[in-house]
């Protein structure tokens, strides 16, 4: 049984910030795993540091489980985005070793393929519906079968989801956050239109999505799911802040349009009550931000009974290392829906060398051992930590809103 000898962290920054944990053990073998909270990188980074390597030094790395329940319940202090990153970082290794040590790719230790490949959706966003949807149309020809929508509001500077011209979109901006202002009353006429122009252009053959971002009440995300009903969106996602957990009831009372919803949390209580009470169609939780591989089974297997699939956040503060444990995750169970793919830069993609791959549509985590993932240290030591934060939002008149 291979033993932990050592666990470091890497912290780098090529193009946006990553922190991953490396585990080795007394064969050789290594695994990695994903730290990365954006906006809170170094509070991650110190939980593991200073509290949860020093407890995995001498402990067999192939009890995944007992080291999960070890780390959540001996704290004390449970759940949380940095407590359940953290714990997420150190499942994903051990899974990645427990997988090398095997000689099997993760997927087959969860059970197998359950499918050829996951659906992915990529993003299309412009300033203008035009802009958009000329990239849609490109992104459709590239083989995607599902793209999610955004575009920028007439009357706002910017807006959630829109690259500034051309540029990548990146949501998190260097030093301090930067603010941004919205209207609802604005985005509201624009949305409806992005859709009717989008169908107008790319038919019913395309799975189209669109994220709201938490900035609706319920009676406004009610709304704009009956706007959109005539388009048939795949979702629309974070209608609403779901703190407010029965305000999905008020939205599901007027709309068929289907609600996806769980970037932001962290445990399978987050998702309990939407899940049980078939408030959502798609649960949004990520193997980095939910405790790993080892807790989002569970919450993919509670959504199961109800019917309800996943559909993981993968945006690019999610690193290569989250991106391929999302595949063999989404490989691998019963309810898989979708799977976000927004692309890493090419500087990304050389520090993190990686076997997932698209095709048509899908994506494939590949069958290499373990999660199929390395990290190139001494590039990603020329990349250092850059202090960077998600903007914050007000409305017009100046009042403090979700972003
Ligand atoms: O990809 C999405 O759906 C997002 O909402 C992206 C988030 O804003 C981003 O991951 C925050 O770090
Ligand atoms: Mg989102």
């Amino acid at each position: 049984m291979p033993k932990i000898v050592s666990a470091r962290l890497i912290v780098t920054s090529p193009g946006r910030n990553f922190v991953t944990l490396k585990i080795e053990c007394n064969d050789g073998t290594t695994g990695l795993g994903d730290a990365t909270l954006n906006g809170r990188e170094m509070a991650v980074a110190s939980y593991l540091q200073d509290h949860v390597i020093p407890c995995l030094i001498g402990r067999e790395a192939h009890r995944i489980e007992d080291i999960w329940q070890y780390l959540y319940k001996g704290a004390y202090w449970r759940r949380g985005p940095v407590t359940m990153t953290a714990i997420a970082a150190v499942d994903m290794a051990l899974w990645d070793i427990k997988g090398k040590v095997a000689g099997l790719p993760v997927y087959q230790l969860l059970g197998g393929a359950a499918r050829e490949g996951c659906m992915v959706y990529c993003h299309a966003n412009g300033t203008t519906i035009e802009d958009t949807i000329a990239t849609a149309i490109r992104h459709r020809d590239e083989g995607y079968r599902a793209i999610r929508l955004q575009c920028g509001v007439p009357g706002l500077a910017s807006t959630y989801g829109v690259a500034k011209a051309g540029q990548r979109y990146e949501p998190a901006d260097a030093d301090l956050p930067t603010e941004s202002v919205w209207s609802t009353e604005k985005y509201l006429r624009v949305v409806p239109e992005l859709f009717a122009a989008a169908r107008e252009a790319l038919g019913w053959d395309v799975h189209l999505l669109h994220d709201v971002h938490h900035r609706l009440t319920p009676i406004e995300a009610a709304r704009l799911g009956k706007d959109l009903e005539p388009y048939r969106p795949f979702w629309i996602e974070d209608a609403t802040p779901a703190e407010d957990q029965d305000a999905f009831r008020l939205i599901r009372q007027h709309t068929t349009t289907p609600l996806a919803v769980g970037e932001i949390f962290n445990s399978i209580w987050d998702a309990k009550h939407l899940i049980e009470n078939r408030l959502i169609d798609y649960i949004r939780a990520t193997v980095v931000h939910a405790g790993g591989l080892t807790h989002l089974r569970q919450i993919a297997s509670l959504a199961d009974l109800y019917q309800v699939r996943t559909g993981c956040h993968g945006a690019t503060d999610l690193s290569p290392v989250t991106m391929a444990a999302a595949l063999h995750f989404g490989l691998s169970i019963p309810n898989f829906g979708i799977q976000e793919h927004m692309p890493h830069t090419d500087e990304t993609d050389a520090v993190f060398p990686h076997h997932y791959r698209f095709e048509d549509g899908m994506m494939h985590p590949g069958d290499a051992p373990g999660l199929g993932v390395e990290i190139d240290e001494a590039l990603a030591e020329t990349y250092p930590y850059k202090r960077a934060y998600l903007p914050v939002n007000r409305l017009e008149d100046g009042t403090l809103w979700s972003w």
